[in-house]
């Protein structure tokens, strides 16, 4: 089944479920789902998943708890709440087997990141946040932040990362895999919502490119293009190590450099300076210092594309795509006293920085949940090609 018609099927069940719902059960579902989100985590945790043979092989409960060395009882009844989401299963004579859904989280090395990364990330951040808001308030410090609760330190998140390499590991490992494989945050996307080809010959700078998965992909996809990953230390020699890999005529035209983007931007007057899922890492202060750093670098002809969420109105489309983007939302208060932003959000943040920027486009390509925002620098608003296709928005 196609994503479009996937999300329109998940979207319709959920109205309907909302809809027949009373209290008593909404709390039923409520104890349900965490308990769910619980038992994955302790077979993750145990290593279950992968003693499991992949199907049509199946395994007997006694075996998997002498080889993980879990309780036998214990396995049986997490596997078999984790079952009533359809994650695992367990044949007519009572062996433990996989399903589809949880043989993907064996087979693809990428989803068992995203898995791990919820875990070990994520859910320790929301778990926090009543604790940093009881302690800090309105604060917007980076360093007073539900991140800070989790994981009892006072640096700020990628401070942090930095002191902690197997940790700085997990996350560049995390926006690997989800550049590559997360439906919703794919980098190809990036493809469809700019006219790439229209530019010629040209210089992308990737600020922030992380390890380099969004300019591999340009590069690739667009011989003409050359790219610029710029980053912190870790992720530029990560980059590094990845693009000496890429085929020659394609290595050549990829190259990552380390720059600290609250410094001047060194590349002066390229084509395009590309943030991708940067900007909601930071409170608007920042923020409007690191557009304030392209705008001194940026030509009249160059292009800022921002590839970031735009944040939807309360029930104005999907709820179940709004949920998606609304969690994201609270990760990135949770740990950086950060938000995804409104579009009203987004063009007062451009104006505070400079009142040249101004939005030419904003297109969400069709199952992308981020949104590339095209800005250019002039007076005066743009008018005419303030499109958003299938799901863009006129300003
Ligand atoms: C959420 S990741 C986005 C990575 C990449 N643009 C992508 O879309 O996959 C944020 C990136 O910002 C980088 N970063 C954080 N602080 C930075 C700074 N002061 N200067 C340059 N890069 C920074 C991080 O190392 C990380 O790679």
């Amino acid at each position: 089944m196609r994503k479009a018609e996937r999300d329109a099927v998940i979207e319709h069940a959920t109205q309907i479920k909302q809809l027949v719902h009373d209290p008593s059960s909404f709390l039923t579902e409520l104890h349900i789902q965490q308990q769910q989100y619980y038992s994955i985590q302790w077979l993750t945790y145990f290593n279950v998943l992968s003693q499991i043979p992949l199907p049509p092989q199946a395994i007997p409960y006694d075996t998997v708890a002498a080889k993980t060395k879990v309780p036998r009882s214990t396995l049986c009844s997490v596997a078999r709440m984790a079952m009533t989401t359809d994650f695992l299963c367990e044949t007519p004579d009572g062996s433990l087997c996989h399903s589809d859904l949880s043989k993907s989280f064996v087979v693809d090395a990428h989803l068992r990141t995203q898995l791990k990364h919820m875990f070990n990330a994520t859910i320790p951040v929301m778990a926090g946040l009543v604790q940093a808001t009881e302690r800090w308030g309105h604060t917007r410090a980076p360093n007073e932040t539900a991140y800070n609760i989790a994981n009892d330190t006072n640096l700020p998140f990628f401070a942090h990362l930095k002191a902690r390499p197997e940790l700085q590991k997990n996350f560049e490992d995390y926006m690997k895999s989800r550049a590559i494989s997360h439906t919703g945050s794919s980098v190809e996307y990036l493809l469809d919502a700019f006219d790439w080809e229209a530019l010629g010959r040209a210089t992308v700078i990737d600020v922030g490119g992380s390890s380099g998965s969004t300019a591999m992909m340009l590069a690739t996809a667009h011989p003409r293009l050359n790219v610029v990953i710029q980053d912190l230390a870790g992720p530029i020699a990560s980059a590094q190590n990845r693009i000496v890999t890429l085929p020659e005529d394609i290595q050549c035209r990829v190259q990552a450099f380390e720059h600290d983007f609250f410094q001047p931007q060194p590349e002066k007057g390229a084509d395009v300076y590309l943030l991708r899922t940067i900007l909601h890492d930071w409170p608007d202060a920042d923020a409007v210092r690191i557009l304030k750093g392209l705008v001194d670098a940026m030509a009249p002809s160059s292009r800022l594309l921002i590839m970031d969420m735009v944040l939807p109105k309360p029930g104005s489309g999907s709820l179940t795509q709004e949920a998606a983007l609304r969690q994201k939302d609270l990760m990135m208060i949770g740990t950086f006293n950060a938000k995804e932003r409104e579009v009203e959000e987004w063009s007062a943040l451009l104006e505070e920085a400079d009142a040249r920027l101004n939005i030419r486009s904003i297109k969400r390509p069709a199952g992308s949940e981020l949104s590339v925002i095209e800005v250019s620098l002039q007076y005066g608003k743009a008018v005419g090609d303030t499109v958003n296709g299938e799901h863009n928005s006129t300003l």
